[in-house]
């Protein structure tokens, strides 16, 4: 069975609020982007594994998507070997949610191979206890995110962007950028006060912006860097995704994107990815 997982894009992330726990509140417009990794799921093999050429991404049980199966087949109190092959195309350790992804992928897979057991409800529920992000990929479209990421409700506005991602050499932790975030320090309450949920017509390239940005471009000037770049050519705006480090610039025509993209890549530093909304 071959899947296809998305990557995602935090159009805005304002972090309303620390947890007891550590984890924080946000109020954040997710949508996911053409980007994708490619999942291979053989059945009927004699055990267990995961191959994924990529050098940051575990080959064992601790992999996400390993852990989805085991998550999966727990819940559904039978065990089968299953063989997940990753053809990893999301940049790792990102800010593009692909470890989530692939996970929810695996759950959505699996669910419909043994013939839906499991309601979209109750796999978002298991995708939370592998990552804040996973129930959004199994909601599968742009959606506002509260809670700390698993509550969703659909935004249906979003204008159809082309999306040019510029990706880094470097990765981030998202738990370091969470530790490092000073509450009093964050702005995007301000930017976002105005956005509604039912506006038609809303051009959310005049509301980007991420709280979690400043904590990950005070390590990383190419952030800045890269987001001026895009707007220089062209973009509607620009911001970095989710804890980091990759940016994304907003375009109305591809031509200007594909121009824009490769004028960025010739500086050898920066990949460059051209992908749209989706949803
Ligand atoms: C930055 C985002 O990608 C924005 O969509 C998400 O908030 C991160 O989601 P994720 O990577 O799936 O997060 P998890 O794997 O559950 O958590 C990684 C770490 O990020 C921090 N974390 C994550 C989500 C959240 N709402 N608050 C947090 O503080 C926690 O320290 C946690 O230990
Ligand atoms: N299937 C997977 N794909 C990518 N990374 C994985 C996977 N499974 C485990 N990991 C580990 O998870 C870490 C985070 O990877 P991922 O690409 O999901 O980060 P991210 O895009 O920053 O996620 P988020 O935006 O959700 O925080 C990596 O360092 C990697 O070692």
């Amino acid at each position: 069975m071959e899947v296809l997982c998305p990557a995602k894009i935090n159009l805005f992330l304002h972090v309303t609020g620390r947890r007891p726990d550590g984890y924080h509140d946000l109020f954040s417009l997710m949508a996911p982007v053409s980007l994708c990794d490619r999942l291979t799921l053989r059945f009927g093999v004699p055990e267990t594994g995961l191959t994924c050429d990529h050098p940051l991404v575990p080959e064992n049980e601790t992999n996400l998507a390993w852990r989805a199966a085991d998550l999966f087949f727990t819940a559904l109190g039978q065990y089968a070997p299953v063989h997940i092959g990753i053809d990893k195309q999301i940049p790792v350790a990102a800010g593009l949610g692909g470890g989530s992804s692939n996970a929810a992928s695996v759950l959505m897979a699996l669910n419909r191979h043994y013939g839906h057991p499991f309601s979209r409800e109750h796999l978002m529920r298991m995708g939370l206890s592998l990552g804040a992000d996973v129930p959004f990929f199994i909601f599968g479209k742009p959606a506002i995110a509260t809670g700390i990421g698993e509550k969703l409700v659909p935004y249906e506005n979003v204008i159809h962007y082309h999306v040019l991602l510029i990706a880094f050499e470097f990765s981030v932790s998202t738990a370091g950028v969470y530790k490092n975030l000073n509450l009093g320090l964050t702005n995007c309450k301000k930017i976002i006060k105005s956005f509604s949920l039912k506006k038609q017509g809303f051009d959310v390239a005049h509301y980007l912006c991420n709280d979690l940005e400043t904590v990950t471009a005070s390590d990383y000037p190419d952030i800045i860097l890269a987001k001026k770049s895009l707007v220089d050519h062209g973009a509607k705006g620009a911001l970095m995704s989710g804890s980091g480090p990759t940016v994304f610039g907003l375009f109305s025509d591809a031509e200007t994107a594909e121009k824009t993209g490769r004028s960025l890549s010739q500086n050898g530093k920066w990949a460059v990815y051209l992908a749209n909304l989706i949803g």
